[in-house]
């Protein structure tokens, strides 16, 4: 696994926007787009709470946006940073717009293990590299990298 100190800054930023999702009512999980000269071009937060929306990740909100801006050819050389590994739907979302790189900081299974049976968030059971691994193009994944803001992020919010 190749992570730099770029890679865990921009993660400490999808974190930070996952924050603002819990604070903004919804389930704290953000995701952020950096282009290929490593400058952070979009953002978002999940919203499935106040847009009443189950597709509302922070993933899914971002794919939207950023296949509205960028061309396909671009969006090959960017890298999608989140606070948790992509669910199986946004992995799917991730592979349509095609992609190139995702890194993330906490695990699905470590998700998991905090939310359990919580019907607000019944995490799936299948990594996203399965997801790509299905796939005709080929998508980088680096993750999971321990930040423990990671895990704070969720701290009380399930259960
Ligand atoms: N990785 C994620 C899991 C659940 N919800 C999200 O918005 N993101």
């Amino acid at each position: 696994m190749t992570i730099t100190d770029v890679d865990t800054d921009h993660l400490r930023t999808a974190i930070s926007v996952a924050r603002n999702a819990r604070v903004n009512g919804n389930h704290p999980f953000g995701a952020t787009l950096v282009d290929a000269s490593g400058l952070q071009v979009l953002a978002a937060e999940n919203s499935v709470v106040t847009g009443r929306d189950a597709t509302g990740h922070a993933e899914t909100n971002l794919v939207r946006q950023a296949t509205g801006r960028f061309a396909p050819s671009e969006l090959a050389e960017f890298t999608l940073y989140t606070s948790t590994e992509p669910c199986a739907m946004c992995a799917g979302a991730i592979y349509w717009a095609g992609i190139g790189r995702v890194v993330y900081a906490l695990g699905e299974d470590a998700l998991g293990e905090m939310t359990g049976a919580d019907p607000e968030n019944p995490t799936l059971s299948l990594p996203c590299r399965e997801v790509f691994a299905r796939g005709q193009r080929e998508i980088t994944v680096d993750g999971p990298v321990d930040l423990p803001e990671a895990r704070a992020v969720h701290a009380g919010f399930w259960g």
